[in-house]
């Protein structure tokens, strides 16, 4: 079996083979994610299947009853008893044999369900960590929850459910044909044609395009609006400061009024498809009483007639009611089709790739050769990079805002791949690497840290998932954030985000520094905080900092050059091109673009210190 490991989870074969994922949409690929489980489905819809039949054994032993009945009329003294009483043990024994088959058909339905949305979750998280950042910011973060809680969930409600449903209906006209046979053709074929003429003025009736048009309107306005309440909601302190409202936030608003406006037809096309299916398995007596009459008036059994007649205006609703199911199975497995289609669409997406070699790197110094990025193909964000970082010394980049400073940052832990030109850690290209091999060989400390809702000490472990409780307190120690930690409710057991254990910026930013120090990766990219809010954590972070950075390849986005007096060397950027580069004083020398950095940071600080003044 294929194996798949992820954050330690061992998972079964993929639920999704790429290729084939390629070739096979709607609700062929539907299917084929129902039969991911494929013994367990197989054996449910077989259950179905003879649940189905069972359940027309009541029908039969009626059927029994009132050709019993019509025999003897009017003398009903004369019924046989014997036979009624089999006929009802025929009755119950086909209720409970249709129990029992019923129930184990949804069990094994609901283990595959299961089984299936265990895999496909599975299989999105890992695909979506490997897809370049760019792709979260082109989608929108919403559009992701939303796949992941609602459409992918949607899929059990298929498998569980549906697709024993459609056997089922599926296995009625078979037994109707049967019962053609078994009881009175010419019944059975008034039936039958009632049923195939409701189906042919729903058919007639409904416009299949239009609804999968309203259907995939209604859907991509969902997801829309939820991409636009989640920035809504993540933005709320700027909304709140600008005195914005639900309404006034024309992207939320819009896209509220673009869901109206889809929801409505797409609601109205549903109402409209239940009602006329309805009316029309309704209007199948239209067709077996007047058959029914004209046989009357040709028959010569009288009782032979009239049991047939009756059993058949008990019987035909049943099948209604089975095949009522069928149209609501199909229009259902269309709605998540098209889920289906929004899933692998992001399954679709081109991962990061390595080039399929292992190598490991000689050193950890760091090459930028030539390299040439655009984010959208259109403006060139950076041009010509080239640089070396050397192992365990501190490279600055500094420059103006916009400059290119955190996309070259993003670049060496391919965050995005650049288009032209090549990085080289310890003299390798970073395409040529693992992704796990580069991820062990660099750590990150952004400006905006994000700490998950579990304990402090689980939030420190990520950096590594097998460190000691021993090892993460004495990163905690290194930086800076033992007594903090101490002093919350449950120390390091508290959860962050709890009642009591809300946190600073600078205390989080803090928690990060210590993820990086027991990652203890070997290169470091640090994006420098720009603002603090006090003087103390800034000191704090400071110290943090000084730990982690001892012995490492740092590349540093330097926003206070205060900071990079001692910087091995200072790479000026500007435009997406390095313009300056040297050491510190070098460049004060040089009396350029870094001269004029460093006076308007000092000219800045002598007004920040008459502020506070
Ligand atoms: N995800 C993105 N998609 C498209 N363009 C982007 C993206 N991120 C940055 N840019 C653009 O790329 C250019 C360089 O941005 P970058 O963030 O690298 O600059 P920076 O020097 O780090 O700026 P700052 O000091 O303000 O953080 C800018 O023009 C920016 O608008």
């Amino acid at each position: 079996m294929d194996n798949v490991e992820l954050s330690g989870i061992q998972t079964e074969k993929k639920a999704l083979p790429k290729e084939e994922a390629k070739q096979k949409t709607g609700l062929a690929r539907l299917m084929e994610l129902a039969m991911y489980k494929k013994a367990c489905m197989l054996t449910a819809m077989l259950m179905s299947f003879l649940s189905t039949i069972a359940s027309f054994i009541p029908y039969l032993a009626i059927y029994m009853v009132i050709k019993e009945i019509v025999r003897v009329y009017p003398n009903i003294s004369e019924l046989d008893k014997s036979a009624m009483g089999q006929y009802a043990v025929l009755a119950v024994a086909g209720v409970l044999i249709n129990l029992i088959f019923y129930t184990i058909s949804v069990a094994l339905a609901h283990v595959a369900a299961y089984g299936t949305l265990y895999q496909l979750k599975i299989d999105f998280i890992e695909h979506i960590t490997k897809l370049p950042l760019g792709f979260f910011y082109k989608s929108g973060t919403g559009k992701l929850r939303e796949i992941l809680d609602n459409n992918i969930e949607s899929i059990e409600g298929f498998i569980a459910h549906d697709l024993t449903n459609m056997v089922s209906a599926f296995t009625a006209p078979l037994i109707m044909l049967v019962m053609i046979f078994a009881v009175d053709f010419r019944f059975g074929i008034a039936a039958f044609l009632g049923i195939i003429i409701a189906f042919m003025g729903y058919g007639m009736t409904q416009k299949q395009e239009l609804t999968n048009k309203l259907m995939k309107d209604y859907q991509e306005a969902l997801q829309d609006m939820g991409n636009a309440a989640t920035e809504y909601v993540r933005g709320i302190t700027v909304v709140k400061a600008f005195k914005q409202t639900a309404q006034s936030f024309h992207r939320l608003n819009d896209a509220i009024k673009r869901y109206m406006a889809a929801v409505i037809p797409y609601s109205l096309s549903q109402e409209n498809m239940t009602a006329t299916l309805t009316t029309l398995l309704s209007a199948m007596y239209l067709v077996l009483i007047p058959v029914g009459i004209l046989i009357g008036q040709h028959t010569g059994n009288y009782r032979s007639y009239a049991s047939s007649f009756i059993f058949y205006l008990i019987f035909v609703p049943a099948i209604g009611n089975i095949l009522m199911k069928l149209i609501y199975a199909m229009a259902n497995a269309a709605n998540i089709a098209g889920n289906v289609d929004l899933i692998d669409e992001v399954l679709m997406e081109s991962e990061i790739k390595d080039s399929g070699k292992n190598l490991s790197p000689k050193g950890h110094e760091i090459e930028f050769k030539n390299v040439t990025f655009s984010y959208d193909d259109k403006k060139q964000v950076l041009n010509n990079i080239s640089f070396k970082a050397m192992e365990n010394k501190v490279t600055a980049i500094v420059g103006s805002s916009g400059g290119g400073k955190s996309t070259i940052a993003s670049l060496i832990p391919r965050f995005y791949d650049p288009k032209d030109g090549e990085i080289l850690i310890g003299g390798v290209n970073i395409k040529d690497m693992k992704m796990e091999k580069l991820m062990d060989e660099v750590s990150f400390v952004f400006q905006d840290n994000f700490l998950f809702e579990t304990s402090i000490l689980e939030n420190i472990r990520m950096g590594r998932k097998d460190a000691t409780v021993e090892e993460v307190k004495a990163a905690a120690k290194a930086a800076r954030c033992d007594e903090f930690i101490e002093k919350l409710p449950n120390g390091y057991d508290s959860i962050y985000g709890a009642k009591g254990t809300k946190l600073s910026g600078g205390q989080i930013q803090r928690i990060a520094i210590a993820r990086a120090i027991v990652k203890n990766a070997p290169i470091l990219v640090l994006d420098e905080a720009t603002s603090f809010s006090d003087a103390e954590n800034e000191y704090l972070i400071q110290q943090a900092l000084n730990e982690l950075m001892k012995n490492k390849t740092v590349i540093m986005i330097a926003h206070r050059l205060s900071t990079i007096m001692n910087a091995h060397n200072i790479l000026v950027v500007e435009d997406g091109k390095i313009i300056e580069s040297g050491k510190f004083n070098e460049l004060l020398e040089k009396n350029g673009r870094f001269y004029k950095l460093w006076e308007n940071y000092n000219a800045a600080n002598v007004w920040k210190l008459k502020g506070r003044a």
